[in-house]
């Protein structure tokens, strides 16, 4: 039988600071996050980081936690929910950091006699602290524990005319009655470097995205690439006039150099250039969490208003709306619909 493992960040098990701390140190000591060696990582992540950042970030989550838990946990689970009432195959959640893990994801499946599964990053664009991530632990855990399970992963979504229709449908929803004179595209940042790693051909990324725009079989892995084609995609589809939409990128942690233009001061700059109405789109989440919830719609409006903008509207992730629910399960029908691979 074929089965659906969806895989999401994960959230801290509770907004207390040592339940912070926990899941910043199991998450910042992931390689594919922070890629330096592991001596400068420990060093950086245990010496440093979780000194000083858990009792901040415990004090955002407890800004934004929900009765039922972590936002994004939650609506994840309402996510796998409403798609499993839609597949007749086994869909199970998993969270690459925290108790809900990708072993326990797959011991479901397999309890279920699940012997081939379609592992599904829940990110739109790739990103090695994201997709690639979970790619390669679900390898290690499938040889450790399942060998003779079949795994399938989905790769990037970014570009694909469904997924882009479903995006675009659910901003046009949102923004109907909301007074907007400028809207950003906000998406997570990654350090430069990143970037620099993933490119496949070692020499296309010139890191400023002019590259974007040439034809290259690096952008299959260029996380900028992709999110600067969700940006270009939907704007086309909802025919936003030049000059009436930006791209920034969110959230950069430490010194390195992250993707430009960073979103607070891309905020903090329209706002001063006159811009008093602004609509946020954050296509890189796909289910609302601390990013989103406080450190745009709290944090982001914040430096808006302080620049003497009036409206500042942000339009929620896809979350579990219904469009999203039926392309995610007509492509799990999709592939469950080819034949069961054999060794
Ligand atoms: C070096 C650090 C980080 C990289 C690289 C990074 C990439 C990255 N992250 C997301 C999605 C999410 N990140 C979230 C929280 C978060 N991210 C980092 C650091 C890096 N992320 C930190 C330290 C935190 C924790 C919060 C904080 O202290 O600021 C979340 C929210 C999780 C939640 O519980 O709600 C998401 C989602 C992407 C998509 C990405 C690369 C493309
Ligand atoms: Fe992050």
């Amino acid at each position: 039988m074929k089965g659906v493992l969806l895989v999401n960040l994960g959230s801290p098990e509770s907004p207390e600071p040592k339940d912070v701390k926990k899941y910043l140190g199991e998450f910042l000591m992931d390689e594919r996050v922070i890629d330096v060696p592991l001596w400068a990582r420990n060093l950086l992540v245990k010496g440093i980081i979780l000194n000083t950042r858990p009792k901040a970030s415990a004090a955002a989550y407890k800004k934004i936690w929900w009765e039922e838990g972590s936002p994004l946990i939650v609506l994840s689970e309402r996510l796998q929910n409403k798609v499993q009432e839609q597949v007749e195959y086994p869909v199970a959640l998993a969270m690459r950091y925290g108790s809900m893990t990708i072993k326990k994801g797959f011991q479901e499946l397999v309890d279920k006699g699940v012997k081939e599964v379609l592992l599904f990053p829940l990110y739109p664009q790739f990103a090695m602290a994201t997709t690639e991530t979970i790619t390669v632990l679900a390898e290690e855990i499938r040889q450790d524990y399942f060998p003779n399970l079949k795994i399938e992963s989905v790769p990037a979504f970014y570009n694909k005319p469904d997924y882009i229709e479903v995006l675009a449908n659910s901003i046009k929803k949102h923004l109907a009655d909301k007074k907007y004179d400028h809207i950003l595209f906000s998406y997570h940042g990654v350090p430069e470097r990143h970037i620099k790693k993933s490119d496949v051909t070692k020499s296309h990324c010139k890191i400023d995205g002019s590259c974007c725009v040439t034809p290259s079989k690096a952008h299959e892995y260029c996380y900028k690439h992709q999110c600067l084609e969700v940006t270009r995609l939907v704007a086309e589809k909802l025919q936003f006039k030049g000059g009436t939409f930006s791209t920034s990128f969110q959230s950069r942690l430490g010194f390195d150099p992250w993707l430009l233009p960073y979103t607070d001061r891309t905020i903090e700059r329209l706002g001063k250039q006159g811009i008093k109405n602004m609509a946020i789109i954050t296509p890189a989440f796909v289910s609302d969490c601390l990013e989103t919830l406080e450190e745009i719609a709290m944090e982001g409006k914040e430096i808006f208003h302080e620049m003497g903008g009036d409206h500042f509207t942000t339009v929620p992730c896809l979350n579990d709306d219904a469009e999203w629910v039926m392309l995610l399960s007509k492509w799990i029908k999709t592939w469950a619909e080819q034949p069961i691979k054999v060794n």
